[in-house]
């Protein structure tokens, strides 16, 4: 068992992996009924070195299972897994030594220690060279802003300052990756806006690998190029950020500000009118065609006052896409 990376520049590899949870439910007083759970069904993807990759679904669509079975704590029930070509449950603790993880939900820290201590402990913890500890203690520290903080007890600290020490505790020992988990749950602008400028830093820094779960798209949008949707365990779409407004075929919005309150605005299919609020009207159209001859017919036939054109959001695009999954018809946004 080596260290090498298998395939060239990957350095998460996931092949065919899927994980059956065997569940046994309660039916009736005395009987309990076995079922299986697909939580994650046969998903392959390569990370390279370097990569910063969005990790996205609706809730119980397997990311954390996912996550968990990166670092190790949960075994696969179905094909092969390397990450820094290390089977990770096989050698949880060789690889906990070139990985980091953040829990946005939980803490790594001790709750009744000062921060400091925390660090001080995992120095040992993971054997870190003294030379190398101070050096990215005190780097951290800078980056993320703890120096007046380092003497509070963890269950002092806000969330964005506890969130803050989660993410330091989680680099002192220079990981090559890091899976970050709802990083940025429950956290103010201010302090999403911090941790996500600092993961870039680090990522432009030290090239760290980072994967990162959220239900906050705009942490997908700020820090990664490279997005995997997940859904019902099986992957559903890898890609740059852009291109899942076209896997969604999304549509853009015109708003058009009338001068008076007039019925909704004729346009040709597919646009449509799909909301009106006083002399406000919102004409939804396909992104790919262009704002031109939409504007033109209404400023020839209606009192226009003003209007603006609004992008589809990522958000809505997603909706979209699981909808049609699930054989809806697609929900609209205004
Ligand atoms: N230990 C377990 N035993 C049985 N079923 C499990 C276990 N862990 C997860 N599951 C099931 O596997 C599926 C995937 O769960 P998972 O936690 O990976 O989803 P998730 O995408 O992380 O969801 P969320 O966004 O809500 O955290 C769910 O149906 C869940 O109930």
């Amino acid at each position: 068992m080596g260290t090498t990376v298998g395939s060239e520049g990957a350095f998460i590899e996931v092949d065919g992996v899927e994980k059956v949870f065997d569940v046994r439910r309660r039916k009736g007083l005395l009987r309990r009924e076995r079922h299986q759970v697909r939580a994650v069904d046969s998903i392959s993807f390569t990370v390279a070195r370097g990569e910063m990759v969005g990790y996205i679904g609706p809730n119980g669509a397997g990311k954390s299972t996912t996550i968990k079975m990166l670092t190790g704590i949960l075994t696969p029930s179905g094909g092969r897994l390397r990450v820094a070509g290390i089977d990770p449950s096989r050698e949880r603790t060789r690889l906990a030594h070139r990985i980091g993880v953040v829990f946005g939900q939980r803490t790594t820290l001790w709750w009744d220690l000062p921060l400091i201590d925390s660090y001080k402990l995992m120095h040992r913890m993971y054997r870190i060279p003294d030379a190398r500890y101070r050096e990215n203690l005190a780097r951290l520290v800078e980056l993320l802003g703890l120096g007046d903080l380092l003497e509070v007890p963890v269950r002092q600290l806000s969330l964005g300052q506890r969130m803050r020490g989660d993410i330091a505790a989680a680099l002192l020992h220079d990981p090559e990756v890091l899976y970050l988990d709802e990083p940025t749950i429950g956290l103010d602008v201010v302090s999403k806006t911090r941790v996500r400028e600092f993961l870039r830093q680090v990522n432009a820094e030290r090239s760290t690998t980072v994967l990162l779960t959220t239900h906050d798209l705009q942490d997908i949008e700020q820090v990664c190029s490279r997005v995997m949707v997940i859904d019902h365990g099986r992957l559903v779409y890898d890609g740059a950020l852009a291109g899942l407004h076209e896997v969604g075929e999304s549509e853009r919005t015109l708003v058009v500000d009338l001068e008076r309150e007039c019925p909704p605005v004729e346009v040709p299919a597919p646009a449509r009118v799909v909301r009106v609020d006083g002399p406000r009207q919102w004409v939804a159209f396909p992104a790919s065609e262009p704002a031109a001859g939409l504007v033109t017919r209404i400023a020839e036939r209606y009192p226009l006052v003003d209007l603006s054109v609004r992008e589809p959001d990522i958000e809505a695009v997603i909706a979209q896409m699981y909808a049609e999954r699930a054989g809806r018809a697609p929900t609209q946004s205004s």
